[in-house]
């Protein structure tokens, strides 16, 4: 079943937004795109704050907004909950009625809605926290409880804008972490709009790239980094990932492939790195690169002044080479190479 099913026509004067936007149910889309392209445009026609010119939003059948049928459902009756960067909670409430506000709105009475949002605080590992006020919880901490606060409503629709944007290194890895796992076991949709590309390939079971207004590209993060079809897609979601399991600077993938890497780690993991960090040899190389792998070329594209090499194998992967280095490869598709990637050169974190 399609859970969410919308057009998206918005004219905004010189700017157009027409977008096509389905999920199925507990599906995460991650609307990447420049700055200007109507990721924001898109998530504020969705949550109710800006009106339709034209097509539609359906969310599990029932029409929010549909101009040629003069349906438009105002943003409080939406079944949305919304995490925005700068959280906006509310200043005067302590973290427990930040997130018994949505249930209030609801027509909970205090008790009964502090009684329901109390799990979702324990949930978010915030339970101690519950009466402090946002002016006392780090930025971690008021953002979980922005999260909390959007899903203690239950909304059939999550939209998250830059959830992560806010927050430093350090806590933005470990929010992004648990922010994964909360997007795991949400059952219905939700739609993140990210300009980090980690953010979207970790986050999200579908990228919708949008450029000017338009869808340029959609699928998964593994396939839209591998088959980039813009340069901008190229540039941006230009990352090779993996999960595994990691056990001190190894990390195993499920079907058997370890992966080299500089940081020591147990458990669920990710390794990232980026296309440009693989290097191709026509035959086995005498290389230091402790990750060294068979491939097979399968697609071969110019982006901008790179080659992005589409490589199958027991490890999928991108690579990026010169037009030189292409040239000297003499790489086509059905070539069998070894790449080689340093373990320095990755970057894994826990999943
Ligand atoms: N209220 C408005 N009236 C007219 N034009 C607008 C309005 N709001 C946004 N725009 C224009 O619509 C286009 C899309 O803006 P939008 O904020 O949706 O992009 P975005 O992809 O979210 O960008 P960013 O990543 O910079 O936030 C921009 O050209 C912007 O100037």
């Amino acid at each position: 079943m399609t859970a969410l099913d919308a057009r998206l026509r918005v004219d905004l004067g010189p700017f157009t937004l027409d977008a096509a936007l389905t999920a199925q149910p507990g599906e995460v889309l991650a609307l990447l795109g420049p700055n200007g392209a109507g990721k924001s445009t898109a998530l504020r026609a969705l949550a109710g704050l800006l009106p339709l010119t034209d097509g539609h939003i359906r969310l599990d059948g029932a029409p929010l907004d549909s101009p040629a049928d003069g349906v438009l459902r105002p943003a409080e009756q939406r079944p949305i909950g919304v995490v925005f960067q700068d959280y906006l909670l509310f200043p005067h409430l302590s973290a427990l009625d930040n997130v018994a506000f949505g249930l209030r709105c609801k027509g909970l009475r205090r008790a009964a809605a502090r009684a329901e949002a109390l799990p979702w605080l324990e949930r978010m590992g915030l339970a101690e926290h519950a009466g402090r006020r946002p002016g006392k919880l780090s930025g971690g901490q008021a953002q979980r409880v922005a999260l909390a606060r959007a899903l203690a409503v239950r909304p059939r629709l999550l939209l998250l804008d830059e959830p992560l944007a806010a927050l430093d290194a350090r806590t933005r890895l470990d929010v992004r972490a648990e922010l994964r796992r909360h997007l795991a076991e949400f059952e219905a949709v939700a739609v993140l709009v990210t300009h980090d590309p980690l953010d979207a390939m970790v986050l999200a079971d579908r990228l919708v790239v949008i450029e000017a207004g338009r869808v340029v590209q959609t699928g998964r993060p593994a396939e839209v980094a591998r088959r980039p079809r813009t340069d901008y897609i190229a540039r941006l979601v230009g990352l090779n990932l993996y999960q595994g399991t990691a056990d001190g600077r190894r990390v195993t993938l499920p079907e058997g492939q370890v992966l080299a890497t500089d940081e020591e780690l147990t458990g669920p993991a990710f390794v990232a790195f980026p296309p440009d960090a693989v290097t191709l040899h026509r035959h086995r190389p005498e290389t230091s690169a402790r990750n060294l792998f068979p491939c097979t070329v399968a697609g071969l594209d110019l982006h901008g002044d790179r080659f992005r090499v589409d490589l199958a194998g027991p490890l999928p992967l991108a690579a990026d080479l010169t037009p030189t280095a292409a040239a000297e490869l003499d790489l086509t598709p059905g070539t069998r190479v070894w790449a080689a990637v340093k373990a320095t050169q990755t970057h894994a974190y826990p999943a």
